[in-house]
């Protein structure tokens, strides 16, 4: 046991304010039980120290973690650290990993680098820094992911050469000057929200052919310009016209639905009704015990839960106290015929993991379908409620078991219709869970009816349905990889940074895991329960498996199932 070690981690967190409980007593085994704790092979010394989101707070007390001499991964994101970056953390130099991202430190950077020569990890982004990039950065020589993005640094980017970089991200400062031409080769995305200026290479014009010397444009060539840059103009300007009224007719639509769902079914009721055919039409599938007609579903006081990419979706509470889902679909783009088809084929399925749809109704205006509620929200809401709501995080078991039982229901799915189904639109706000708390999918099949997959979006879809416009049953593959990654990383998938910026959730995975980073991926709500490492690594490989590019890279969702289910017996075995 490394006894001098956990005498100055115990010195830390007696002085570093902070308001999570932490698992250290001088008497435990650090190396095998304290959190965030990894020390070496003879445990001998601490080697990694991961405490994200463990609310510390205020400046890092001197002269505590920087004692910690043989440490090589140091991650203290996502606190509320405030202060100058710790300048004894200058004796730290076995340092590989620092991630100090998502904090509120602030002053400059520390001006020598070149202490830290093994490092290979450096993100200090979403702080506050200031000052400039010490040219010293060129020191680090092992580098191969560098952010210092959303700070407020600034100055002239140093034109550092570090052949190992593979990742940089200096976006959101205030750097002026140009990008340096070693930098050259990465995106322009990492240096956006700078005062840079364009480079001048890139605005070369293709070089003339040394035979044509450029002469002066005739007059009839300018004439020509000119008519054809008036036409382009006037051209614009109609497009920008007819542009302007398509979106302010959407806009006067969206605004009578608004006003429609705020007043609730009764609208739905008037309408629907209007050809007095009553509850002709309120289709009940078997097995559904709801006794209702339409009727008693108009007259329903409902309240909106939502609006989907479907429509919008009401709770309607019965009379008989029973509550049901309805969901109003908009933009039904199939015949009466080709719907009640897609109806009766998603009806008739029955399992476990797959939310029953109850009953459908269809006229020339409205097209309803009908659902169990599920008054504990979806997995969606439980993931990402806010704080102070009331609800408590979900534990990695209940994960797990959501991940099993959706697999299921989404082989269950592609096994029906002689092995033709599609579920279409799996995500976690159509996950809920079932009476024995395994998740449990909704509304299959709607995307087969309504809006093509490419308006969808959300991060959910796979890339070939975004060009092809058609879903496959690998597409949701794919999507049930963004739903494990979500379970993973607790992360909503269109949203996958502590700052505000937008980023893809599958390619944010990509990034970390790529730098053999993977601890920093996981929610650090997941990071309290202990032994469970393993089975979170293993989760995050299916996962990326099933977020493969190609369809063909993916495997099959029966073969997910038995992956997914193996995680507990082989996470167990191999701790034991
Ligand atoms: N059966 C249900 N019980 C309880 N809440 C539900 C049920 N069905 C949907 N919801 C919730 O109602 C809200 C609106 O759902 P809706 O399906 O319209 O939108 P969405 O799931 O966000 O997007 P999409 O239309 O692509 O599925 C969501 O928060 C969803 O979780």
């Amino acid at each position: 046991e490394p006894t001098e070690d956990k005498k100055i981690l115990l010195d830390f967190i007696q002085k570093i304010p902070h308001s999570s409980a932490i698992n250290w007593r001088m008497n435990s085994l650090a190396c095998s039980n304290w959190t965030g704790v990894t020390c070496d092979h003879q445990r001998s010394s601490i080697i990694a120290l991961r405490l994200p989101a463990l609310s510390f707070h205020g400046p890092i007390p001197p002269n505590t973690l920087s004692r910690l001499s043989n440490l090589q991964i140091l991650s203290l994101r996502s606190n509320g650290l405030s202060g100058p970056f710790p300048s004894d953390f200058s004796n730290l130099k076995n340092l590989t990993s620092l991630h100090l991202q998502c904090n509120n430190f602030s002053g400059p950077l520390p001006l020598n680098l070149s202490v830290w020569d093994n490092l290979s990890v450096l993100n200090l982004s979403h702080n506050g820094f200031t000052g400039s990039i010490s040219p010293s950065i060129s020191s680090l020589t092992h580098l191969t992911v560098l952010s210092l993005a959303n700070n407020s640094l600034s100055g002239e980017i140093p034109d550092f050469r570090i052949s190992s970089l593979q990742i940089i991200d200096l976006s959101n400062n205030l750097f002026t000057g140009t990008v340096p031409r070693s930098l050259g080769r990465f995106p322009s995305s990492a240096f956006l929200g700078n005062n840079l200026a364009p480079n001048s290479g890139s605005l070369s014009l293709p070089a003339l052919s040394p035979q044509k010397k450029p002469s002066k444009l005739s007059e009839s060539a300018v004439l020509g310009i000119v008519i054809g840059c008036s036409v382009l103009v006037l051209g614009l300007l109609a497009l920008l016209l007819v542009v302007w009224h398509l979106k302010t007719e959407a806009k006067n639509q969206d605004l009578q639905r608004t006003d429609k769902n705020q007043k609730g079914m009764e609208n739905l009721r008037s309408r629907s009704l209007g050809n007095g055919n009553g509850n002709g039409n309120l289709v009940f599938f078997e097995g559904s015990n709801l006794a209702f007609n339409l009727e008693d579903l108009f007259r329903a006081s409902a309240e909106v839960l939502g609006k989907g990419t479907f429509g919008t979706t009401y709770k309607a509470a019965l009379e008989d106290s029973n509550a049901v889902v309805v969901k109003r679909l908009k933009d039904v783009y199939v015949t009466k015929r080709e719907f009640e088809q897609q109806m009766e084929v998603v009806g008739s399925i029955r399992h476990e993991n797959v939310v029953p749809l109850r009953a459908y109704y269809y006229s020339k205006d409205e097209k309803l379908m009908v659902y169990d509620y599920f008054n504990e929200g979806s997995v969606s809401s439980m993931l990402h409620a806010k704080i102070g709501n009331n609800t408590k995080p979900l534990d990695w078991e209940s994960r797990l078991k959501i991940a099993v039982g959706v697999a299921k229901g989404i082989t269950h799915i592609h096994t029906q219709s002689g092995g033709k189904l599609v579920h279409g639109n799996i995500k976690s706000s159509n996950t809920f869970l079932n009476r024995h708390r395994n998740g449990c999918i909704s509304e299959m099949g709607l995307a087969a009816v309504t809006t093509p997959a490419a308006v969808r979006g959300g991060g959910y879809q796979a890339p070939e349905t975004m060009a092809a416009k058609k879903i496959y049953q690998a597409s949701d593959v794919y999507s049930f990889g963004v739903l494990l990654l979500e379970l993973l990383t607790g992360k909503s998938p269109a949203n996958a940074t502590c700052g505000n910026e937008v980023v893809h959730l599958v390619r944010w995975v990509h990034s970390v895991v790529q730098e053999e980073w993977t601890a920093e991926v996981f929610d650090v709500e997941l990071l309290k329960y202990p032994n469970i490492e393993e089975e979170m690594v293993e989760m995050l490989q299916i996962a990326m498996q099933c977020v493969g590019k190609s369809p063909e890279q993916r495997p099959k969702m029966a073969e997910v199932v038995k992956l997914v289910e193996n995680i507990r017996i082989t996470g167990v075995s191999s701790l034991a």
